[in-house]
């Protein structure tokens, strides 16, 4: 997934971007980076782990301009640890531009193959974002050769040959060096962004680009609408604004995976509150649970703390059964499942997440996690519920089973590795060590994420197998498997 965020502003941005760089770091803790213009002069900046350990007070001084962008990566391509990966990416012609990217191109090896035949462009790196960054730089060199100007149009060209060129999923901010922030969602808007604007006094509008609606708000920001998929908006560094639909058929398809865990719940994407959306979870998981006749007595309902409270909550609520709070999280260690590499994510739940005895003992427990991917969590948590002194416990998710790889940008690429593939409801329930397990069904899942919306498809992939773009195809999945990261 990863954060990312874009201001033009009329005052240094540094400050704002790296503050909101800190309102997404649930998104990506891999490795983080700013760049800002001061005039057509770049500034960047970029390291490893999270914004905290990777700016110091001398790095911020060196990123002075009044415009500017920000990333926090989540790698789903090339090398978690790289540096070299990092964001954003940085090409010199045409103007000069940096580019960051949320998602995952599922057309790499044709546009590597592209990009040095045809192009003469050379990729340093395993990165699908320095790949997108050298089309749209391709793209943009066609539009504008013989002229010295930019128009919007000719930007808004350039993201039309993009959409022709790139499949997967994108949304994208860049700079483009002397003239402006440039802005643009792939034609199914699987990865989320939105647009706002803040009116500067005397001295004109202020825009941003971000991930999540929390930004915009935490910075006094007007939310001024989603960009639409295949949509691209070009802000000058003179706060005009521009946009044009770049997509021969745009049609939003988000990804549902942004409600169920990804999104912070004070997020409002493509309209829908993500915090409202895990109510509704919790609703229709608690009818499916009180469906299930072989679950007796359930004594407590106890969330895997932290993102499936909200459905816990409910679930409690509509069973009529008391919430409890049995596992103690410890705030400094960050979100498990973003984490590279199965070694660092197992021992990290257990240094997460803690089980307090005395909500145990006895019991008959019902817990609650928005999802279970690999099951490294779900293991250890009946393991410690058991130790803990538990009676009979019952695993439940606010999400399907996950069965088939994430290819847009959650990086769950490979079958195996899935606790859910290729296993029945009881056969995962014996793996993990529960008594019972009750997922929530698909068409729950649809349902509570979009009523009240007009949306009619989401991306589901992950929980059906059913790929948006044509290109995802079992020998690309295959490939995937072979090659990509575990
Ligand atoms: O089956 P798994 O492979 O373990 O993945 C699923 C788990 O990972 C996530 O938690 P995480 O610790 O990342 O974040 P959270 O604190 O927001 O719940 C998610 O909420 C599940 O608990
Ligand atoms: N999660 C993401 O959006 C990742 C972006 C890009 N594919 C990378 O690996 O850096
Ligand atoms: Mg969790």
């Amino acid at each position: 997934m990863c954060g990312i965020v874009g201001i033009v502003s009329t005052e240094p941005v540094n400050q704002q971007i790296y503050d909101s760089l800190l309102l997404l770091q649930h998104r990506g803790q891999d490795s983080t980076g700013i760049a800002t213009a001061d005039g057509a002069q770049f500034h960047i900046h970029k390291g490893r782990g999270q914004v905290r350990e990777a700016f110091r007070t001398r790095d911020m001084r060196a990123l002075l301009g009044t415009m500017g962008l920000g990333h926090v990566r989540y790698a789903t391509k090339g090398d978690a640890a790289n540096e070299r990966e990092a964001q954003p990416f940085y090409v010199n012609a045409p103007y000069g531009i940096i580019l960051i990217h949320n998602g995952n191109l599922t057309n790499t090896r044709e546009l590597a193959d592209d990009l040095f035949h045809k192009d003469r462009r050379h990729m340093n790196s395993a990165s699908d974002t320095e790949m997108l960054l050298n089309v749209l730089a391709t793209e943009l060199q066609g539009e504008v050769s013989g002229s010295l100007d930019l128009d919007p149009d000719q930007v808004f060209n350039a993201v039309r040959n993009v959409h022709e060129r790139v499949e997967g999923s994108y949304a994208a901010i860049a700079m483009i060096a002397g003239h402006g922030l440039l802005a643009f969602r792939d034609p199914y808007g699987i990865r989320p962004l939105v647009l706002g604007r803040r009116t500067a006094g005397l001295v004109g509008d202020e825009w941003i680009v971000a991930s999540e609606s929390l930004v915009l708000e935490n910075g006094d920001y007007e939310i001024v609408r989603e960009i639409a998929p295949g949509e691209a908006v070009f802000v000058t560094m003179q706060g005009e604004m521009y946009s044009r639909q770049c997509a021969a058929n745009p049609r939003l398809v988000p990804c549902s995976f942004e409600y169920v865990y990804l999104a912070r719940p004070d997020s409002i994407m493509n309209g829908i509150s993500v915090y409202e959306a895990r109510l509704r979870m919790g609703d229709r998981l608690a009818d499916t649970v009180a469906r299930y006749a072989p679950l007796g007595d359930i004594d407590v309902v106890m969330p895997i703390p932290d993102s499936s409270r909200p459905a816990a909550m409910q679930v409690a609520r509509k069973l009529g059964v008391e919430y409890r709070e049995g596992f103690y999280k410890n705030r400094y260690v960050g979100r498990t499942f973003i984490m590279p590499g199965q070694a660092q994510r197992k021992k990290s739940v257990r240094q997460k997440l803690n089980a307090m005895g005395s909500e145990f003992k006895g019991k008959n427990i019902l817990i609650v996690d928005d999802s279970i991917v690999r099951g490294t969590t779900s293991k250890e948590i009946v393991e410690m519920a058991r130790a803990a002194g538990a009676n009979k416990v019952t695993f439940t998710s606010a999400a399907p089973p996950v069965r088939f790889p994430h290819v847009y940008g959650i990086n769950m690429p490979t079958r195996a590795e899935l606790i859910a593939h290729g296993r029945k409801i009881p056969e995962i329930a014996a793996e993990l060590g529960a008594d019972h397990m009750i997922y929530q069904e698909v068409e729950d899942l649809q349902a509570a994420i979009t009523e009240g919306t007009s949306i009619e498809q989401l991306d589901l992939s992950c929980f059906t197998g059913e790929y948006v773009t044509g290109t995802v195809t079992e020998e690309y999945l295959d490939w995937v498997e072979r090659t990509q990261l575990s």
